[in-house]
C-alpha cells in the first residue's frame, strides 16, 4: 500500500483543514468491555497487525499527533509512521505531549530517538513539543530544553488542564493544520466532554475507534470512571473491518 486506506482518504477530511481552522481526530484502540490498557495503565496490544498499520496511515494524514503525560509515561511511544514503506519518505506527525506540570521524564524514548536522531532505516525523526502551564518553574523548563524537548508555556483552566477548546488556537499558532489525539483515558474525556470551539464550531470533527475482540477486564476505561456521564451523540459514518478488528469512524452530532 503506498497511500492511506480508501476509507480513511474518503471518510476523515484531514486535507480540507487550514491553520484557520485545524481539523481534530479523536482516536483510540479499545477491547469489548470498554478498556484501552490494562490494570495499573499497563499497555495492552489491542490493534491487530492490519489496523495498526491503519493507525499509522491515519498519524501520516495529521501533522500532529497528541496524548497525554500519563500515557508518555507509561508506554514510553515513539509516535511515528514507523510502519509505513520507509522508501515512501512520509513525514512522521509533530509529537505533542499535553504536560501541565511538566513531568516529562527526560529519560523518554521520543527524546532519545530525536538526540540521536537514530530511527531505523534513515527516517525522519521529530522533536517532541511538550505544553505545559505557565507557572512551571524557569528551572525545569530548561532541564527538558537541555535534554532536547521544546517547551510551550500555555495558561491553564481552572482544573489545571490545558484547555481543551483553547487546543485549536495552541495549534494553529505552532502553524499545524491537523491533530491526532490518542490518548489516553484523561485526556479522550476532557475532549470528548468540551463540545465546541470558541467559534461555537465543534471542537472534535472526527472520532476514529479501533474495536478488537477482546476483553480486558480490570484496566483503564475509555473515559476514567465516574465520567461516563454528559458523553457526546454520535454521528455514524462508516465501518470497516480491518482483519479481526473493526474501525468506526463518526464524527460529533
Ligand atoms: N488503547 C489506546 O488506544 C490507548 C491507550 N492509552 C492508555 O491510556 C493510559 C493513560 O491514560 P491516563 O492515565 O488517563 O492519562 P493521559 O495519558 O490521558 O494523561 C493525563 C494527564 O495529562 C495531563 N493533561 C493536560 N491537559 C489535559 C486535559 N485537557 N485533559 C486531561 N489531561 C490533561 C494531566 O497531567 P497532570 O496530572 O500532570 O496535570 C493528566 O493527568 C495508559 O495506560 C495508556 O496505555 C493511551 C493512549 C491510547
Ligand atoms: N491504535 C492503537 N492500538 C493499540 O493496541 C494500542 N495499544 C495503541 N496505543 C497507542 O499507541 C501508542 C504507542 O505508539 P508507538 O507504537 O510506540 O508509536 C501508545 O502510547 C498509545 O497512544 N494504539
Amino acid at each position: 500500500m503506498t497511500s492511506p486506506p480508501e476509507f480513511l482518504k474518503n471518510n476523515l477530511p484531514t486535507s480540507s483543514a487550514s491553520i484557520g481552522r485545524p481539523h481534530i481526530t479523536l482516536t483510540w484502540a479499545q477491547s469489548l468491555d470498554s478498556k484501552i490498557a490494562g490494570p495499573g495503565g499497563q499497555r495492552v496490544i489491542l490493534s491487530g497487525k492490519e489496523s495498526m498499520l491503519m493507525t499509522h496511515w491515519m498519524r501520516s494524514m495529521h501533522d500532529a499527533i497528541l496524548i497525554g503525560v500519563n500515557t508518555l509515561i507509561l508506554d514510553d511511544p515513539r509516535l511515528q509512521a514507523n510502519l509505513l514503506p520507509p522508501s515512501l519518505n512520509i513525514p512522521p506527525p509533530q509529537p505533542l505531549i499535553l504536560d501541565p506540570k511538566l513531568r516529562f521524564p527526560v529519560t523518554a524514548r521520543i527524546l532519545g530517538e530525536w538526540n540521536t536522531k537514530v530511527s531505523e532505516r534513515g527516517r525522519t525523526v521529530r522533536q517532541p513539543w511538550i505544553i505545559c502551564g505557565e507557572d512551571v518553574s524557569l528551572k525545569r523548563k530548561e532541564q527538558v530544553e537541555i535534554a532536547g524537548g521544546r517547551v510551550i508555556p500555555v495558561p491553564l483552566d481552572e482544573r489545571g488542564h490545558i484547555s481543551p477548546s483553547s487546543l485549536p488556537s495552541i495549534i494553529s499558532n505552532l502553524g499545524l493544520k491537523s491533530v491526532m489525539i490518542e490518548g489516553g483515558s484523561k485526556v479522550l474525556s476532557t475532549f470528548l466532554h468540551c463540545p465546541k470551539r470558541h467559534d461555537g464550531s465543534n471542537l472534535v470533527d472526527s472520532v476514529v475507534i479501533t474495536v478488537a475482540p477482546m476483553f480486558i477486564g480490570d484496566g483503564i476505561g475509555v473515559v476514567p470512571q465516574g465520567e461516563d456521564i454528559g458523553l457526546p451523540k454520535l454521528k455514524y459514518i462508516h465501518t470497516e473491518i480491518m482483519g479481526k478488528d473493526a474501525v468506526m469512524i463518526c464524527s460529533k452530532e
